[in-house]
């Protein structure tokens, strides 16, 4: 299949409501956790992108059923599984495929996974999640393929080496799975993590502690049947009020989770773009200042990632083109992954005025006016932060390699030219 690129019209205001997928990271764990109970699971809200369609093929492959029962209702039921081999190739597809070592552990008692795969932004380690599986009483073994085996999971007091999202997720559906109390020190607490804890305590788990870096869990509870509905992606959020501000938009983003966008808004708040919260909606209008805010004494300011409840790591890419059409000057921080910023040399050819300190710091001095130009998307957020960019330029662009953006948003040329956006899908000729 040629891969996807996108034709973008440039600098077309946009108008409307629009509402968020459910959160990509949240359903890929809670799609795996499926797997630990053997009775049925409903889930709504399922955001139908192409990570979700791999594990959805993943998880099938393990014996399981899954099926669509709508354009965003999944109806898993992992009656029998088995350790069965796992397609390498759909293993690497996605990050997210290491998130099935938990569940299978807890079921099956062993497996063996291929190493998994997801955005290229540098080098990302697994030996969180080795750790947290050995405190529980596996044993890991990391050749070619990482093997798993424990004989019966036994409770324990696990401290993470580093908060990892997908560590502190699999560590948890194993904690749930181990006979005693687990305490879960320096876990991660995004949203997307929050929501896998509430989904396992919909399928009967004990939890204490959802949304802090310290979860304690009674395991080997009695697990039943469930349905739920994964929350709204945050990121995706944090993505459209980027959009609403760089095409200077009037938007009114439904349903989008309010309770989390804490750290984002003040983030977005540093580059001039304040937005309104209306209950569950977060209203985002078009005449911002877009003036980036000093720091006390006239410094120049910084907007770094942290672990949550800070500014999120998968917003970093949308922040600089954002900042790209703000008056003033900001260093932009991003401490996790080496390779996520080289994507800013696209946006220079495009016209930014950006200067790549290092592989974690770019210092961007904005406004500036962009111009139309053919990029390549390295990842999903790179990707999704080069359509704002097209968006707001003179003239046309054309993203090659556009199913990186489809790996993580829905129908995202669909549901932004029904806000007045003029993109094109079409299959990619001649890089
Ligand atoms: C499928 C899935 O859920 N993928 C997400 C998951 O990946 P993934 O789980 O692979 O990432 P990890 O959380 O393991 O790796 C990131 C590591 O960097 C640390 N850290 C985090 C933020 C920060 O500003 N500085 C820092 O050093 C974290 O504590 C963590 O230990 O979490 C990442 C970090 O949010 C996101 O980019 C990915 O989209
Ligand atoms: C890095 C991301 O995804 P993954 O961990 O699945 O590669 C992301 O969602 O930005």
């Amino acid at each position: 299949m040629a891969p996807i690129q996108y034709i973008v019209e440039g600098g077309h205001r946009l108008k409307g409501a629009i509402e968020p997928s459910g959160n990509k990271n949240a359903a890929l764990p809670i799609i795996a956790a499926a797997l630990l109970t053997d009775h049925p699971v409903t889930l709504d809200n399922v955001p139908r992108i192409r990570d979700t369609e791999t594990l959805v093929e993943l998880v099938r492959s393990v014996g399981a059923s899954a099926e669509w029962r709508g354009r965003n209702r999944l109806a898993i039921h992992a009656k029998e599984i088995r350790a069965a081999d796992l397609d390498p190739d759909l293993c690497a597809r996605i990050r997210a495929s290491i998130l099935l070592a938990g569940p299978l552990l807890a079921r099956c008692g062993e497996v063996a996974l291929p190493p998994p795969g997801g955005d290229v932004i540098g080098r990302r380690r697994l030996d969180t999640h080795f750790l947290a599986f050995e405190q529980l009483g596996a044993t890991v073994t990391a050749t070619d393929k990482i093997e798993l085996r424990a004989s019966g999971l036994k409770g324990a007091d696990v401290f993470l080496d580093e908060p990892s999202v997908t560590a502190t997720e699999n560590a948890l559906v194993a904690a749930v799975a181990a006979h005693g109390t687990t305490y879960l020190r320096n876990a991660a607490s995004e949203p997307h993590v929050q929501d896998l804890a509430h989904f396992l305590v919909a399928l009967g788990a004990n939890i204490e502690g959802i949304g802090t870096n310290t979860m304690v869990i009674h395991g080997a509870s009695t697990l039943g049947q469930a349905s739920y509905a994964i929350q709204p992606d945050h990121i995706e959020v944090g993505s459209l009020i980027g959009l609403a501000a760089v095409t200077r938009s009037p938007l009114r983003i439904v349903r989008a989770g309010t309770e989390h966008l804490r750290s984002i808004r003040m983030g977005f708040e540093r580059l001039g773009i304040v937005c309104e919260v209306a209950g569950d909606d977060l209203i985002v209008p078009s005449d911002q200042t877009m003036k980036i805010k000093d720091d006390f004494g006239g410094h120049v300011p910084k907007l770094e990632d942290q672990p949550w409840p800070a500014f999120p790591a998968d917003l970093m890419s949308i922040a600089i083109v954002t900042a790209t059409q703000c008056e003033g000057v900001i260093l932009m921080f991003e401490k996790m992954f080496e390779s996520r910023m080289f994507f800013v040399d696209k946006l220079i050819s495009m016209g930014a005025r950006i200067v790549l300190c290092d592989p974690h710091r770019a210092i961007v001095a904005g406004p500036s006016q962009l111009r139309g130009a053919r990029v390549v998307s390295p990842d999903i957020r790179a990707g999704m932060a080069m359509l704002l960019a097209a968006l707001c330029a003179e003239g046309t662009s054309y993203i090659d390699n556009a199913d990186q953006i489809e790996r993580g948003y829905e129908r995202i040329d669909e549901r932004l030219n029904a806000l007045g956006a003029k993109i094109t899908r079409v299959p990619e000729r001649g890089r």
